[in-house]
């Protein structure tokens, strides 16, 4: 079945209103052509009748009226053309009539009959009429015309005149019939026109009402479409039919879909972006807050960072680098005031016999606690700083006097006055104090430090628990110092340096089995100069390190060429200043000089004191260590000077054991002295190491130290420190017994 789209339906609709017109025209048409010739046969069967015999009716009445007047005329000649007349009038109304009477014969054979009976009679008598008047007998023909034919002709036109009436109301009648018919038709048109019209605009209007009412339902789905109306997009679109608009309702119905689910798909997506910048939101907040706890962390580790820089960790003072600032601060505010600046280097005398002998914890709270007396003893807006070790530093700014700073250079000694309550031990620890006074003494930090480190020492020379003020003296003496380390490097590139060897000798064999090398300062002004003249300010300065280096060199070079010179266990020991122990560079100098000779390692023994190893350095120690692995003799100097701490020579691998001279020197009078040596050999022996007495100038001594069974002995009974030429002539490869003695 074909499909009844909206155009069929249009073409239906124009095609109906088409067919109606022309039903409607073809119906009229045939109805006023129907009624036009039924008037026609009504006209054509009944007027056409009555006009033929209403013109019968006129003929024969002339006719009569012809043969009244006939017997009037007197003139022969009037008579004859009247009678000619009156004959041509007869034959005309003959004719008709019988023209009448064909037509009349079938619908009334009776009254065709009796009419044409009649009219033969009257035409007998019109006859007989006429030849009499020929004849002129005048009377006759009025006899007849009065006696003769006048009821004839009475009959005749009685019957024409029934005839009609009977055709005129025939007439009539089929008239009425016409017309009633025409009514019918009419109305039957009518009825059938306004059927087809109202069938049409019923058509046509649920036509209109069904395309005008979807397409008001599709306006309002795409208007609610178009504004995105709430559940608009997922309600569907349901356009009732088959034709174009219930397509264009499925199209637009697909539309809504494809937009829903496009919707759909962007919603989802949107959701999706919308959970993902939500997750990025809450990684980029976690981040923030992970960036936050770094910057926080990183600002407090450079906080950290910051006041490690600035502040010692135990104290909690300024340090050095602050206190240098502070210093620079308070001589430019000093400058523009014209006032003083005191700079107080305070040294904790015998500091180190505490640390020693008590351990570093004591130590350090003795440290912390000499803090906070200084800090207490001061204004809060001077600045004290800790410089290093157990040396403080105390900036007093704004004085009008230099003399203002003794008061309070007095104030902190009387801080220091109270023992000190260190755990179970109370101690009394003294400082000592030197001041440089800003402008006088110097105008940059570091020379003012120094002066005030200067005249520190001139407190300690001075008996300790005192204060002293940079002075000329003070200057002159590290002014001194300065020359001579000016003069000490100029000794050193001009080598001036030279190595004296003060033989060892086996105590029971008298043997001489090694040389301890001694430094001695050429000097070309001042002669051989001892190196108590110049260590210090050897070690002071750093030079020592460079000395120091060239001492091992020239004496392992010395140790090498004597034991090729026929002494192969000959041993050298040679002094090492706690100095040259900073950084890794000894090892590596001490590696080098023995391969470089070919040496042993066990033929150098390295000597180093107490000092060295009070500070418990991680590289004092590592070094210490590594020297002891690569076979290197290691000696504790100078024992007893110091702490004589049993417990470096347990941690550390000495080898060696040296009683320093000063118990040597008065072993004959010193019972205590005497008790002292001998316990220190029998310690040393009983840590396995071999003890040498020093400064063995007595043979008393000798024989002392020998009953003791101390192995080795050095002094100048068997002789002083000699160059390398007389120790081979007197004592390479020889027992001290075999040459003469310098013995003083
Ligand atoms: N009164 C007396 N003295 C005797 C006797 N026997 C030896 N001496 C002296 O005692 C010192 C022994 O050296 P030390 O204890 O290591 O003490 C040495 C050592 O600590 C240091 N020293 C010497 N040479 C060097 C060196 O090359 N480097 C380093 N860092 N220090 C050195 O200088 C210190 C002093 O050395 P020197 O003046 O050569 O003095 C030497 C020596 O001449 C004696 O019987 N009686």
């Amino acid at each position: 079945m074909r499909r009844l789209t909206l155009r069929r339906k249009l073409l239906i609709s124009f095609a109906g209103i088409g067919l109606l017109v022309i039903a409607l025209w073809g119906v009229g048409h045939q109805v006023i052509r129907e009624a036009a010739s039924r008037l026609e046969s009504t006209l054509t069967a009944q007027v056409r009748p009555l006009a033929r015999l209403n013109r019968l009716q006129s003929q024969i009445s002339r006719i009569r009226v012809l043969e009244v007047e006939l017997p009037r005329l007197t003139d022969l000649f009037a008579v004859s053309d009247h009678v000619e007349l009156l004959s041509a009038e007869s034959s005309g109304f003959e004719r008709e009539l019988a023209s009448f009477l064909d037509e009349l014969k079938p619908q009334d054979p009776t009254a065709a009959a009796s009419l044409n009976e009649h009219w033969r009679r009257y035409r007998a008598d019109l006859n007989n009429a006429t030849r009499q008047a020929r004849v002129m007998a005048l009377d006759e023909v009025q006899r007849i015309a009065t006696f003769e034919s006048a009821p004839r002709f009475k009959s005749i036109s009685h019957q024409l005149k029934a005839l009609a009436e009977r055709t005129e109301v025939r007439a009539a009648d089929a008239f009425d019939q016409a017309l009633a018919q025409q009514a019918r038709q009419r109305s039957w048109f009518m009825w059938t026109a306004a059927i087809g019209l109202a069938a049409l605009a019923l058509w046509i209007g649920l036509l209109a009402r069904s395309v005008s009412g979807r397409l008001s339902h599709l306006r309002d789905a795409a208007t609610q479409l178009a504004e995105r109306g709430e559940g608009a997009v997922g309600q569907p679109i349901a356009i009732a039919g088959d034709d174009e608009l219930a397509e264009l309702g499925a199209a637009f119905d697909t539309m809504r879909r494809k937009v829903a689910a496009r919707e759909a798909a962007l919603r989802a997506a949107h959701d999706e972006l919308e959970s993902r910048v939500a997750e990025r939101t809450q990684e980029l907040a976690d981040t923030n807050q992970q960036l936050q706890r770094e910057v926080d962390e990183r600002r407090r580790a450079e906080g950290r960072l910051h006041y490690q820089a600035q502040y010692d960790g135990l104290t909690d003072l300024p340090n050095r680098m602050l206190a240098m600032d502070r210093l620079s601060q308070a001589m430019l505010a000093c400058q523009r005031s014209g006032e003083h600046v005191v700079l107080v280097f305070l040294d904790l005398d015998d500091f180190k016999k505490v640390n020693d002998t008590l351990g570093h914890a004591v130590g350090d709270a003795l440290l912390v606690q000499a803090a906070q007396r200084l800090r207490h003893a001061v204004r809060a807006q001077d600045t004290v700083a800790r410089h290093g070790g157990d040396e403080f530093l105390v900036i007093l700014g704004g004085l009008k006097s230099p003399e203002d700073a003794e008061a309070i250079a007095e104030k902190i000694l009387q801080a220091f006055a109270p023992s000190f309550h260190l755990g179970e031990s109370e101690l009394v620890v003294t400082p000592s104090l030197g001041l440089a006074v800003y402008p006088e003494d110097g105008h940059d930090p570091s020379l003012l430090l120094r002066n005030a480190d200067l005249a520190m020492y001139d407190a300690k020379e001075a008996g300790r628990n005192t204060w002293r003020f940079f002075n000329q003296l003070v200057h002159d003496r590290s002014v001194r110092l300065l020359a001579i380390e000016h003069r000490l490097r100029g000794a050193l590139q001009r080598d001036e340096l030279v190595l004296l060897y003060q033989p060892f000798v086996e105590t029971s064999s008298h043997r001489v089995v090694g040389a301890e090398a001694l430094l001695r300062w050429n000097s070309p002004d001042d002669g051989l100069v001892g190196p108590d003249a110049f260590i210090s300010v050897a070690e002071h300065t750093g030079l020592i390190v460079e000395i120091g280096d060239w001492v091992m060199r020239r004496a392992c070079a010395q140790l090498a060429a004597w034991r090729n010179a026929g002494a192969p266990d000959f041993r050298m020991a040679v002094n090492v200043s706690p100095r040259q122990f900073r950084g890794d560079k000894l090892l590596a100098q001490v590696r080098e000089c023995l391969a470089s000779h070919a040496l042993p390692a066990g033929a150098l023994q390295i000597e180093v004191t107490e000092g060295l190893l009070i500070r418990n350095q991680p590289e004092v120690r590592e070094t210490l260590l590594a020297l002891g692995e690569l076979g290197v003799r290691l000696a504790m100097d100078d024992f007893g000077t110091g702490y004589s701490s049993l417990s470096y020579l347990k941690r550390f691998p000495f080898d060696t054991l040296k009683i320093d001279r000063e118990f040597v020197r008065d072993l004959g009078q010193d019972p205590d002295d005497r008790a002292l040596v001998t316990a220190t050999i029998r310690m040393g022996k009983g840590l396995g190491l071999s003890v040498v007495a020093e400064g063995v100038e007595t043979a008393q001594q000798l024989q002392f130290l020998a009953e003791q069974e101390c192995d080795l002995v050095q002094g100048f009974l068997f002789g002083e420190p000699v160059h390398p030429a007389e120790f081979e002539e007197r004592w390479l490869n020889r027992a001290v017994g075999d040459t003469p003695t310098h013995a003083a």
